[in-house]
């Protein structure tokens, strides 16, 4: 049988990647698909640029609608990355009849529900398995792997960049700005490094895996972010010295009322395995009713990483080849017609326990100022920490860890903390998951 053609768009990190696993592995990825994937044609910014890859054999060109149009192309592989000229090649290619494969995770969150309606009509495949935690099969795990559970929550760490920043930075003391420039030069980055720092990476990634957990349509829109950017090396210390490790995770978590869809720091028991993936890796931790927890493990990002995951998927597109589109897995999981539509719960109704640092005067009656605001919210106190004043200051740092409490009453309680006469600046929150399997 004659080999599939493959036309890549963007021939950058992953796209060279991608070209060298496939030639590398030419021969055991033939026996897997059955038949041979061959990179045909390729896009790239400029052509006479020094590359990951060996592009001999390939049709070059600088006009990736030449590659999308192409009758000789069965399959496009999209890896430019971005949100609008992506959106416009995928959904030409969809046009054109060919399966898609890509690791644009922007691309799936924010016009995945679009894409997969065009792919449905057209009877092909939009394969997105790169697009979350790199080359851990995560994507196939809860769709396929988990397929007879009802899940109820799901946390990861889900960018490479952000845990590659926090883990040299704690380990090494290393600034902050030297560590991503190193991440860049990896190429673990994303075109513009704020979505790492920020969350917006994570929240795309995490995005996608609420719709294939939960069966929901895509809503980056109501995902709250928070990223890396405010983490100080005081309250990684003063974690550490409570038994925690502060990581940013993703959070989607299935309550009565609607779906928890969050990213932001948070403090993990180190005891958990979760709490020790360091540098680039990533993890995914599933809870599902039947099988209970499992985690997922692997590099979050990379060249050839993730071309694992985009390989997979080539793999998995030539499968499909010869189904009946009716029986193929579904884009979300859950059937397109079964999707359901449980809210996004707004940041104020979601529950999570809390880590708090403030700077109180060192004086008579200010613990019990505070646990009585606490107590007045309905809050428990898991655990007090009082620091030493620093030579020369007035005022002493106060940890305190608090059981499980709705965000709107922290918030309460933070405002009338704040504006105690005895305490001085802000107080820095960073919230707490036990991650066990029944909170
Ligand atoms: N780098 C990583 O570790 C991972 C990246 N991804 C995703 O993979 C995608 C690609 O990322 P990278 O390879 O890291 O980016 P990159 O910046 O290294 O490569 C993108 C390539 O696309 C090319 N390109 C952009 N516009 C083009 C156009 N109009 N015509 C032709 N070529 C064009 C650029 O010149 C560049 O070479 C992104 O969606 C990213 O989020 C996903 C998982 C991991
Ligand atoms: N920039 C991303 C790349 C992979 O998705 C990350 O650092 O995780
Ligand atoms: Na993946």
């Amino acid at each position: 049988m004659k080999p599939v053609k493959v036309g890549l768009l963007g021939l950058g990190t992953v796209g060279g990647g991608t070209v060298n696993v496939l030639r590398r592995n030419a021969e055991e990825i033939t026996r897997r698909a059955g038949r041979g994937i061959v990179i045909s044609h390729a896009a790239a910014r400029s052509l006479d640029k020094p590359r990951l890859c060996d592009t001999t054999g390939i049709r070059l060109t600088t006009d990736p609608n030449e590659v999308v149009d192409d009758p000789g192309v069965d399959v496009v592989v999209e890896l430019i990355g971005g949100y609008d000229l992506a959106r416009e090649l995928v959904l030409r290619a969809i046009a054109n009849g060919k399966h898609v494969v890509t690791a644009n995770k922007a691309l799936i969150a924010k016009y995945g529900n679009e894409i997969f309606a065009a792919a449905s009509r057209q009877g092909v495949v939009v394969a997105f398995e790169a697009a979350v935690a790199g080359g851990i099969p995560i994507i196939k795990a809860i769709r396929e792997g988990l397929a007879g559970n009802r899940i109820e929550w799901l946390a990861g760490i889900i960018n490479g960049t952000g845990n590659f920043i926090l883990t040299e930075m704690r380990d090494k003391g290393r600034e902050f700005a030297d560590v991503l420039a190193e991440a860049q030069r990896f190429g673990y980055a994303e075109a513009d490094p704020t979505f790492d720092v920020e969350g917006i990476d994570a929240a795309h990634k995490l995005t996608i895996l609420a719709s294939i957990a939960f069966g929901i349509p895509l809503q980056f829109e109501h995902a709250y972010t928070e990223g890396i950017t405010r983490i100080t090396p005081t309250d990684v210390t003063y974690a550490e010295q409570l038994g925690y490790r502060i990581k940013h995770l993703g959070m989607a978590r299935r309550v009565e009322s609607g779906i928890e869809l969050r990213v932001h720091p948070t403090l993990i028991p180190e005891r958990r395995l979760i709490a020790n993936v360091d540098g680039v890796m990533n993890a995914v931790l599933v809870q599902g009713d039947a099988v209970g927890p499992t985690l997922y493990y692997g590099a979050g990002a990379g060249a050839e990483a993730t071309a694992s995951a985009v390989v997979a998927d080539l793999v998995d597109v030539v499968r499909v080849l010869t189904t009946d589109p009716n029986n193929r897995v579904p884009h979300l999981a859950f059937q397109a017609d079964a999707l359901s539509d449980l809210p996004i719960l707004p940041m104020e109704q979601v529950q999570t326990a809390y880590y708090l640092r403030l700077q109180a005067e060192d004086s008579p009656g200010v613990l019990a100022d505070i646990t009585r605001i606490l107590g007045d919210q309905g809050i428990s106190i898991e655990a007090v920490l009082q620091k030493e004043p620093s030579e020369g200051q007035s005022h002493v740092p106060l940890i305190f860890l608090t059981q499980r409490t709705l965000e709107a009453k922290m918030n309460g309680a933070i405002d009338a903390i704040e504006a105690l006469e005895c305490i001085s600046g802000q107080v820095v929150r960073i919230r707490l998951e036990h991650l066990d399997s029944h909170r």
